[in-house]
């Protein structure tokens, strides 16, 4: 692999400061015989903007991850990136582009420790042909400063990631997408599995990946989560989009009332 690789995010480098998004959806929809997962679904990712996912089950919320990550193509509508429609075929294109999606099983290989995790498929190594040898501490030197800079507080090298926490090993799986260079991370439900301290670690790295200009998509049912980290909210209701909304115009009870359907005010 080459260095080029290696990037991780800056604050808003990219678009953003012109006003356009990094992504856009674009009145997206998708059908599946007959039943529609999800239709007239808009939405604007800004760097370093958080923009909540909400809904309850059934309303659409996977099916549009599934579209963003390049999972599963929209029937409906279109995708913009940088502000240019896009077709993302497969999830290593929307890699490519930048978007990489964290999913609540994280796929980390559990006999490997966190070093070798964010750099597997992509080891930094050195020679050439039968001369090519893996660059260990290279890699080891790049994790802990990748873990440094996001304030992610785990073992860089040495401990099988099986050992590891929830929140720790969310933090190995965040990290790994921040080494590809997402400038879009898609979080589904990032705390659903974790106690009340390890879910304040990971609100905080989401913060933190915020501030360093990530834009990011938070799948979650915390209503709370949702109000202490998102700059807007897009609600879904089954299987349409009720809006957008920014963060400062709702309380607690108008996002419940939005997700039911019953009059917000
Ligand atoms: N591949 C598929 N084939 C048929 N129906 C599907 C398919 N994928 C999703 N659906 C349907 O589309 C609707 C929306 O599903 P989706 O999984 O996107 O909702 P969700 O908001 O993520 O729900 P949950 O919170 O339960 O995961 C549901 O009615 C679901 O059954």
């Amino acid at each position: 692999m080459t260095d080029a690789s290696l990037r991780t995010p800056d604050a808003a480098a990219d678009s953003g400061g012109d006003g356009t998004p990094l992504l856009e959806l674009v009145d997206v929809g998708k059908h599946f015989a007959g039943i529609t997962a999800i239709t007239g679904a808009s939405l604007a990712l800004y760097p370093g903007r958080v923009m909540g996912l909400v809904g309850n089950n059934g309303a659409g919320k996977s099916t549009l991850v599934r579209i963003v990550s390049g999972v599963q193509q929209p029937d409906e509508g279109h995708v913009a990136w940088q502000g240019e429609p896009v077709r993302l075929r497969n999830p290593r294109q929307a890699r490519g582009l930048g978007i990489d999606t964290v999913y609540q099983e994280l796929a980390l290989a559990d006999d490997l420790d966190a070093t070798a995790n964010i750099f597997l498929n992509r080891e930094i190594s050195r020679g050439w042909g039968p001369f090519r040898v893996t660059s260990s501490k290279r890699m080891r030197r790049e994790a802990a400063a990748l873990f440094e800079k996001f304030a992610i507080q785990v073992p860089a090298s040495g401990t099988e990631v099986r050992q590891m926490s929830g929140g720790q090993r969310q933090g190995v799986a965040i990290a790994r997408a921040l080494l590809g260079g997402s400038k879009v991370l898609l979080l589904d439900e990032p705390t659903a599995a974790l106690g009340v301290e390890e879910s304040g670690h990971v609100e905080d790295l989401v913060l933190r990946l915020r501030d360093h200009g990530v834009a990011i998509l938070l799948v979650s049912h915390s209503v709370d989560q949702l109000l202490k980290l998102c700059d807007d909210l897009c609600v879904l209701r089954r299987g349409r989009m009720v809006g957008v909304y920014s963060r400062r115009d709702l309380t607690g009870s108008d996002v419940v009332s939005l997700i039911v359907g019953a009059d917000a005010s």
